[in-house]
């Protein structure tokens, strides 16, 4: 197997949850492959007048539970396997967190920081004028992920609705305020991430106050987190970004960090502390660790070399399955992904509620519902731990989820 394929360490984790579920092996074959794969190629015309072609993907994993589910990457690694993958830790999300969904994901090959705005839009509205047959409110909801935002999802459902010729916000989540956006979504995937480390150092009985932390990827989700992280009074000491990392023992403030990468280009130009490598903020040693860029960042050569001792998945997949065995295995407390960084999605499926309702909330209410519904979920996780005899939280998030599948499709009379 190779371990550093996302495709394969989903199948892992899936074939790892399901053995004491003693699932129909056509059952287990169907947990680990997408109902679906649009794979396309986009034509698009640069803003010199050539024609570059993209290629772009959409998976829909599994339908059990309601309409695909899932944001949209735009990165030059994006892969057929890689969104295969991200559709699949979809699936196993809205079903842990009991959303009324299954799970898609999409992609484009590219690299958008070497494209200006308006060749962006030509791609983001080539690429919904592809998706608009497979993707409704219904049937397939997009939302943004890495390099993706209110600006994508605002074209996306543009394209849609024009070429539908109706008004249907709720085919996309992301948007911004005025486009039907909900209040909240921005900072919710981060606000998981920080909800979820409280929840675990509340369980080991640890204060989160004064711990030291260390984020990588300070992007949507890692500035988010370590922010709230901040504001709970956790000394956030090292953020790295895709050009390396920032350090600084007595604490950063994350959203002074955040000022000085906009200000620069990265987190490295922030005027305060040394500066480390991606790798080095990784095998810190502090308390609680949080990786928040792309899967795959720790593997089995990394993972003898990382010490934190608490693990919070910001990101989808960041640790191989190899990796995730060997920290396991050392006792290291790792909060899957599935349950971590459900907070997007959660507030997705507010923001879609809120759209078919016509009837929009205060922020407040969203973010009470966002916390409660985490909180529950890392409830129910720690109590299949006791119940199960002692899974890892991850096997424990799986069980529950596949459960949950499992369940809605011996409904509709498609599994036994
Ligand atoms: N945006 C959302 O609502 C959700 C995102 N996620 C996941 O969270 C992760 C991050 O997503 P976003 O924050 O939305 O993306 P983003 O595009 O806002 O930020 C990604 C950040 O990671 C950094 N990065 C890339 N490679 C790196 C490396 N090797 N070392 C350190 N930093 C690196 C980038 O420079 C950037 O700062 C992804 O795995 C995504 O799938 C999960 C749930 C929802
Ligand atoms: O908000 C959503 O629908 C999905 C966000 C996402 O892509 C994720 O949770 O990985």
């Amino acid at each position: 197997m190779d371990t550093t394929n996302p495709l394969a360490s989903l199948r892992a984790q899936v074939t790892r949850a399901a053995e004491p579920l003693e699932l129909d092996p056509g059952v287990l074959d169907g947990l680990k492959a997408p109902d679906r794969l649009l794979e396309t190629t986009l034509e698009v015309r640069m803003d010199d007048g050539r024609i570059e072609t993209f290629t772009a993907y959409r998976s829909q994993f599994d339908g059990a539970r309601g309409p695909y589910k899932g944001g949209i990457r735009y990165h030059p690694q994006v892969t057929r396997e890689e969104v295969i993958a991200l559709s699949g830790w979809m699936t196993f999300k809205t079903a842990v967190v009991g959303l009324p969904f299954g799970g898609g994901k999409g992609g484009i090959a590219f690299d958008p920081r070497s494209h200006s705005a308006a060749e962006i839009e030509r791609i983001t509205r080539s690429y919904a004028t592809e998706l608009r047959p497979i993707i409704g409110v219904d049937r397939d909801i997009p939302a943004p992920d890495v390099n993706t935002g209110q600006r994508e999802m605002n074209w996306l459902k543009d394209t849609y609705e024009t070429l539908e010729g109706t008004t249907e916000p709720g085919v996309v989540t992301g948007k911004a305020i005025e486009s039907g956006g909900s209040a909240g979504r921005v900072e919710a995937t981060g606000r998981s991430v920080f909800l979820a480390a409280r929840e675990v150092f509340a369980h080991l009985d640890r204060d989160l106050s004064g711990a030291t932390v260390a984020v990588q990827g300070f992007g949507n989700v890692g500035a988010t987190a370590a922010r709230f992280l901040h504001e709970a009074g956790a000394n956030v000491v090292a953020v790295s970004d895709s050009s390396g990392g920032v350090y600084l023992e007595s604490g950063l403030d994350p959203t002074d960090v955040l000022a000085s990468k906009r200000e620069g280009d990265s987190v490295v130009d922030h005027h305060v502390g040394e500066k480390l490598t991606n790798e080095d903020v990784l095998t810190l040693d502090v308390d609680l660790l949080i990786p928040a860029a792309l899967e795959g960042a720790i593997d089995a050569d990394l993972a003898p070399a990382v010490q934190a001792d608490v693990i919070v998945e910001g990101a989808n997949g960041p640790l191989t399955d190899d990796a995730d065995r060997q920290l396991q295995s050392r006792d290291v407390t790792i909060v899957p992904d599935i349950l971590a960084n459900a907070g997007g999605v959660i507030v997705s499926y507010l923001e879609w509620v809120q759209n078919r309702q016509r009837h929009y909330w205060e922020e407040s209410r969203v973010n009470a519902e966002l916390e409660d519904r985490i909180v529950a979920a890392f409830e129910e996780i720690t109590e299949t731990v006791e119940e199960r005899g002692g899974l890892d939280l991850r096997t424990a998030a799986y069980s529950v989820a596949i459960d949950r599948i499992r369940q809605a499709a011996a409904e509709r009379g498609v599994w036994p």
